[in-house]
């Protein structure tokens, strides 16, 4: 019988080679710790090789941590069609998509995923959609509300045809009609037509862009007054419903625009702060006892997602207990070739993502992923109905946690008991817009746990690792479901700086939760976050860390050909083969990751040289950032990322600018030139002492080559290195070699 067949399966992946080459790797490394400690028991203490030993035992620790994250990969296997069979209701879901500025994220590119989300395989009575605009912009408005008026004929031609990429932009790319479409004429027609309102559409907000003037006609019954003369980073909450469902579920779902109040005096908390605003709009026009959250470039590529999220959720009563949300991996639309800055995050999601699933459950990513409600309201597992925190509450005490709003307090003990359909099915949204506004208020957060226990965490630009965080320390388990094709897809970063200011920003954010009371270790001693989940947590918030034993260990190999000095074993000993076959073994298994992932060779090195260019500019500086909050000097921003619709050619280059994140790189690469010249004048080819030092920093030249012919184009536009740059970091490596001509003297 149907209802009895599991709505998934999970299977566990067998990776022998991959397992036999990480504890190579690693006793290799502990081989190199003990080397080093051996060393300086029989000879004395020595500057050099302590510092070695430092780097080394750090890189051990890293490496374990990665151990216990990749040991048990996990595979899940969704049915949504088993699902289908199953006569039951389907629980409603209310999807927030969050948009901060109309030129780094033009309103054609959230309007498509919203398209997406309108059209999925779902019934449309039972979605919710919520788009959340920071910029406050009366063009993504009226965009979004082109965009409705487009999705009455999107909607059912995707649903009539079975049409698989949603988001039109995607669909109509190819610009011939896709090959393995239905032939019959009725399609061709429909097809046509479709694109040519699309093109308008496109048309119109381009328009709409480029003369920053354009009417909403009357029958739209949506007024921009409120939009003008308004400062966008201060200014009341705007709240317009674009489209209510009237309970039908082939029509199209809700489409609610939210621009939350802004005020100079108070911190808008980012992402963290915008999304907490829709829980609560969202919590009192439909409650959803799901939600869905995508970045505003995350189309939807699989139009039944949803379903498939549902067989996780839904599968039988015993998982309900604890599984808190379900995360898609973030996969990207038209790569650019070979991954030339490293952002496809390819291996990272098919390693990593998928060894945690086999512990506690995935990192929560921030987009592309179904949460509980309930669980954002701070609810604890195998507690049902009515309970927050294992203590039962009533409305008054609830107004105390969740704010002043007495609509919303209510609303909230529906979704403690989730109810399938979510809050009040007979009510409009008319009778809470008033409601809905306050919510969305500035002052509402104060005295309540919003941002600290409930909602989405403050305190960190990587909002969603800090969200999942304290989830999983209440106990709660997540599910990895990764898709073929992909759930959905973005938009990466198509250029370096771009690419860097993410990382930085990334890694600050992680350092920001390393440094603060939800250090994972507590999250294991006092709460329910398993230990190896800790160590999971641990090895991703000390990324950015990693930048100094990496730039100390880069150090080395210039340190000892200038100085006439060497730290690895030489020709002599046989322990010169540690560090020769970790070399090996390492990059070996590195190559064998891309090759899994059906990757290109070239991808793999352009991804191990991002490694290291990453670490010596976004991760050094994003070191930087946090101490630098933490002095109180100034707080870590969120520089929101530049999407597009396309990617233009030759973009694969390395192109600089002026930021100071490009010194310590184009340093460490001077550095590495000088040294390697000093020491072939002065050995002229005997160099059989520092055979592995020369090897290190002939590898680190050409990890930063881009670098050296960023000097070499120096003035030519953007792709040579700025003047500044290069004198500065001219100036820093004579200083160096002056250093250590200095310390050998002594
Ligand atoms: O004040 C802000 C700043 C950003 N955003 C939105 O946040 C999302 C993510 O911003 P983006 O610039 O695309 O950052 P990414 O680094 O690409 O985002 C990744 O990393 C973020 C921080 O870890 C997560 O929040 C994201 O979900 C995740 O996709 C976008 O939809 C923005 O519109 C806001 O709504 N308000
Ligand atoms: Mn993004």
């Amino acid at each position: 019988m149907a209802k009895s067949l599991p709505l998934y399966e999970k299977t566990n992946i067998k990776r022998p080679t991959q397992k036999v080459l990480d504890v190579a790797i690693f006793i290799l490394l502990v081989s190199l710790d003990a080397y080093r400690v051996l060393l300086m028991y029989n000879h004395g203490f020595s500057y050099l090789q302590t510092i070695a030993f430092l780097c080394e035992f750090w890189f051990s620790f890293v490496w374990f941590l990665a151990i216990i994250l990749k040991w048990n990969p996990v595979h899940f296997e969704t049915y949504p069609r088993r699902l289908l069979k199953r006569e039951m209701e389907l629980p409603a879901v209310d999807i927030f998509v969050t948009t901060a500025d109309p030129v780094l994220e033009p309103p054609i590119i959230t309007v498509n995923t919203v398209l997406s989300l309108m059209a999925l395989d779902y019934p449309a009575n039972k979605l919710g959609c919520y788009v959340s605009d920071d910029g406050c912009s009366d063009l993504t408005l009226y965009a979004l509300n082109e965009a409705l008026k487009f999705g009455k004929i999107w909607v059912p031609f995707c649903k009539k045809y079975e049409i698989q990429v949603r988001a039109p932009f995607r669909y109509f790319s190819n610009d011939p009609m896709p090959p393995h479409l239905p032939s019959s004429t009725q399609f061709q027609n429909d097809w046509v037509t479709v694109k040519e309102e699309y093109e308008k559409l496109e048309g119109k907000i381009k328009e709409a862009e480029e003369s920053r003037s354009f009417v909403l006609e009357e029958e739209d019954g949506i007024d921009l007054t409120a939009f003008s003369n308004l400062h966008t980073k201060n200014h009341p909450t705007i709240v317009k419903i674009l489209w209510e469902n009237k309970k039908v579920s082939d029509e199209l779902p809700h489409l609610i625009y939210v621009s939350r109040e802004r005020s100079f005096k108070h911190h808008h908390h980012y992402k963290a702060g915008a999304m907490n605003v829709l829980t609560r709009v969202s919590g009192v026009l439909t409650n959803a006892p799901y939600i869905l959250n995508v970045d505003c470039d995350m189309f939807a590529n699989d139009p039944q997602v949803v379903l498939h999220a549902m067989c996780v959720f839904l599968n039988s009563k015993y998982d309900l207990e604890d599984i808190g949300y379900v995360q898609t991996p973030q996969c990207f639309y038209d790569g650019l070739e070979d991954d030339p800055f490293g952002n496809q995050l390819v291996v990272i999601f098919e390693y990593y993502a998928r060894g945690v699933m086999g512990l506690q459950g995935p990192v929560y990513s921030g987009t592309g992923c179904f949460h509980r409600r309930k669980v954002l309201y701070g609810q604890l597992p195998h507690h049902s109905t009515h309970f927050m925190d294992g203590k039962a509450y009533s409305e008054q005490e609830l107004m105390e946690v969740f704010g002043y709003s007495k609509t919303f307090a209510k609303s909230a003990i529906y979704a403690f008991e989730e109810t399938t359909h979510g809050y009040h099915p007979n009510s409009r949204f008319n009778d809470n817009l008033e409601a809905a506004n306050q919510v969305a208020g500035c002052d509402y957060e104060i005295n309540t746990t919003w941002g600290s226990k409930i909602g989405w965490i403050y305190g960190s630009t990587t909002e969603d690792v800090l969200t999942g965080l304290v989830i999983q320390s209440r106990g709660w388990r997540s599910i990895y479901i990764a898709l073929n094709p992909p759930a959905f897809l973005g938009c990466a970063p198509s250029q370096l700086v771009a690419s860097l200011t993410q990382q930085k920003r990334w890694v600050s954010g992680l350092l920001e939760i390393l440094f603060s009371k939800h250090f994972p270790i507590f999250g294991t001693l006092f709460g329910k976050l398993q230990w190896k989940q800790c160590a999971v947590y641990i090895w991703l918030l000390t990324w950015g860390l990693r930048s100094i034993p990496e730039l100390s260990y880069a150090l080395l190999p210039p340190y000892c050909l200038i100085s006439n000095s060497s730290f690895f074993p030489n020709m002599e000993e046989r322990a010169i083969y540690i560090p020769i076959f970790l070399f090996i073994i390492y990059n070996f298994q590195q190559l064998l990751l891309y090759k899994e992932t059906r990757q290109s060779i070239r991808a793999w090195w352009n991804n191990q040289r991002m490694g290291r260019v990453n670490t010596m500019c976004a991760w050094l500086f994003g070191v930087g950032s946090v101490v630098l909050k933490f002095l109180g000097v100034r707080e870590v921003v969120f520089e929101v990322t530049k999407k597009e619709t396309y990617c233009e050619a030759d973009l694969e280059h390395f192109m600089f600018d002026e930021s100071a994140m490009f010194v310590p790189a184009t340093t460490l690469l001077l550095l590495q030139l000088i040294a390697l010249l000093m020491s072939f004048i002065r050995q002229a080819g005997r160099m059989r002492n520092t055979v592995l030092e020369v090897i290190c920093s002939v590898w680190l030249v050409l990890c930063f080559w881009p670098f050296l012919k960023g000097i070499f184009l120096l003035g030519k536009g953007r792709y040579g290195l700025p003047f500044n740059t290069i004198y500065k970091s001219a100036a820093l490596a004579l200083l160096f070699v002056l250093l250590c001509q200095r310390t050998t003297v002594n």
